[in-house]
């Protein structure tokens, strides 16, 4: 780990407690501080309610923290938007947001539309996923960015217990993160190192920071906005908090396998970018080609990768995005 890491990890990682929540209301009254929470929700019915209701109760009702909660619907078929709203969020469709750009199916197109339906000076992103949801995430993560004016971007850091049918494993979970996105980050970016979460869905940054970067519109948005923030703001502007434990629901090897290809390809761009790699044709229609048992043997299927970004919403000046 490089001495700028071990000395930024001791000065930009704290605990939810470190900020109780009088300390961050005083703060967000003193600044006229106004947060967005949102959350990208995809067939979450079985989720998003809970999380929304908890957020409503514990930081809109009891105290006045958060000021706007969005769920933004990323095509859902089940009833995601239903149980979004009667838990008491503001729902928006992906496709009524820039109507005149269809949407493309991903997360990282639904947090960027996003920012075009909130109005938060610092906004929170929280995956709808949740379950055993603490509000701590959101007053957690936030907490920096209202008493820290050189704070810009704070990411979640957690326990990720990896829980099936037959058991929890205790840090078994985050296996994209171990095996994909630590090892890139140590070899091709290392200050961002200290990052215990770099692909945690739970952030949140300042809208003027959020508007300058681009979003890449699949599961790359994590690693893109991460690497961009460090371009962008520095290591300084960056900080972790720790809020305690994460469950959520587990995707399966394929799923993964895809996410984590999203993920290699945003890297792969972004050092092509910057001419640390050789740019290459084969970047451009990039696909996955994976593999299940069939009665005839194994059957191969192949899928487009996501290369679409979207530029940074301060870079819109008309329809033709
Ligand atoms: O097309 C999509 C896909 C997902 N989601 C939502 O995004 C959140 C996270 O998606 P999920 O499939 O649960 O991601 P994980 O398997 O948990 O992946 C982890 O790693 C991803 C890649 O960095 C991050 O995007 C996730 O937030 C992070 O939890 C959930 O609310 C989803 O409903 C969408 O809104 N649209
Ligand atoms: O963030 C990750 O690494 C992936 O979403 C996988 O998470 P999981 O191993 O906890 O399911």
């Amino acid at each position: 780990m490089l001495d700028e890491v071990a000395d930024w990890l001791r000065r930009r990682s704290w605990t939810a407690a470190d900020r109780p929540l009088p300390d961050l209301l005083a703060a967000k009254q003193a600044g006229g501080t106004t947060v967005s929470v949102v959350l990208p929700a995809l067939d979450e019915e079985a989720t998003v309610g809970g999380i929304v209701a908890a957020i409503r109760r514990e930081l809109m009702e009891a105290v006045p923290l958060v000021d706007e909660l969005v769920v933004v619907d990323s095509g859902s078929t089940d009833r995601t938007a239903q149980a979004a709203a009667d838990a008491g969020a503001t729902v928006v469709h992906r496709d009524s947001v820039l109507p005149e750009l269809p949407a493309v199916p991903g997360k990282g197109e639904v947090l960027w539309r996003s920012l075009l339906v909130t109005s938060g000076d610092l906004v929170c992103f929280i995956d709808a996923d949740l379950r055993e949801f603490d509000p701590a995430f959101v007053s957690g993560i936030i907490g920096p960015l209202l008493t820290d004016p050189d704070v810009a971007f704070v990411k979640a850091m957690y326990d990720r217990p990896l829980e099936t049918d037959t058991g929890s494993i205790p840090a078994g979970g985050g296996r994209v993160t171990e095996l994909v996105a630590r090892p890139l980050l140590n070899l091709y970016w290392p200050l961002l190192a200290g990052f215990v979460q770099p692909l945690g869905g739970e952030y949140a940054a300042r809208r003027s920071l959020l508007e300058r970067l681009p979003f890449p519109t699949g599961y790359g948005v994590e690693l893109g906005l991460l690497v961009d923030a460090l371009e962008l703001a520095g290591l300084d502007a960056l900080a972790q908090v720790d809020v305690g434990v994460r469950h959520h629901r587990h995707q399966d090897a394929l799923a993964l396998g895809r996410m984590a290809a999203s993920i290699q390809l945003t890297a792969l761009d972004r050092l092509a970018r910057s001419n640390r790699i050789k740019a290459t044709d084969d970047l451009a229609t990039p696909t996955l080609t994976q593999f299940t048992r069939t009665a005839s043997g194994f059957t191969p299927t192949t899928v487009d990768l996501p290369t679409t970004e979207r530029p940074p919403i301060a870079t819109l000046t008309g329809p033709d995005v």
